[in-house]
């Protein structure tokens, strides 16, 4: 099963390079998915197309360099072309849950200004109702405790994220609380009572982003918008 999951993601991340033109200024994403892009990527600018890219974290930069993947500052830019990142859930509005691999923040702010947003998953990440994934919200380490009592007032059971026996700590020297809530129904609703926690940074809650997903299966790789998504019967 693991095994189909790993070809179903290599699927759907090498598929997406079909959408990069040449000259276009890439967002690039994080995750177990996105490398497969990263990958496929490298060879296409091996073989002569012209990109710059945008890292979500210090991981796809270390990948991008691996695979020579030109790379820009994001201050230099004011608006990427096309970004192409992860999902950990997705719901049948486009919502997703973010953030399984601790680099929401980074992410959220490249794919904010980008043109067009493309997410790539295998077909495991298709819900009908966000939550089923403890959501990730990036917080301060100072006073994170009392952060956490206040995401326990909200409906949730946070846990502080641990990596190797540590505490982990962000791109952004922060921490991460995995936040099991029963289910979100209205992401945007609970993202805006998240924000106004003193000492949250972020949530792994992303609306009205996505413009495409491609998703790898047993079926091969689909590609899709919005409407067909809502019809599609969901996997769980
Ligand atoms: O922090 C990690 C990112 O949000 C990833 O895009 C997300 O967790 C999906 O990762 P993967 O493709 O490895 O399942």
């Amino acid at each position: 099963m693991e095994e189909s999951v790993d070809v179903f993601k290599r699927m759907a991340g090498e598929k997406a390079v079909d959408y990069i033109e040449d000259g276009m200024l890439v967002g690039l994403g994080s995750g177990s998915t996105v490398y497969w892009m990263l990958k496929k990527l490298g060879e296409l600018v091996e073989q002569g197309l012209n990109v710059n890219g945008i890292s979500s974290s210090s991981l796809t930069e270390s990948w991008a360099r691996e695979f020579k993947i030109p790379l820009t500052d994001f201050s230099d830019v004011q608006l990427l072309d096309l970004a192409i990142d992860g999902a950990d859930e997705i719901d049948p509005s486009f919502h997703l849950i973010k953030g399984g691999g601790g680099s929401l923040v980074r992410e959220k702010v490249v794919n904010a200004h980008s043109k067009k947003l493309i997410i790539v998953a295998d077909q495991s990440k298709r819900v009908d109702v966000l939550g089923k994934f403890p959501l990730p919200v990036e917080v301060l380490q100072f006073g994170w405790q009392m952060t956490a009592n206040k995401i326990v007032e909200l409906g949730a059971k946070p846990v502080l994220r641990e990596e190797n026996g540590s505490v982990y700590v962000s791109d952004n020297g922060n921490y991460i609380l995995d936040c099991a809530f029963e289910s979100i129904p209205d992401p945007e609703n609970l993202h805006n009572k998240l924000k106004q926690l003193i000492g949250v940074i972020e949530t792994g809650l992303f609306f009205d982003m996505v413009d495409m997903v491609i998703m790898g299966g047993p079926e091969g790789t689909v590609v899709i918008n919005k409407q067909i998504y809502k019809d599609l019967k969901t996997s769980k």
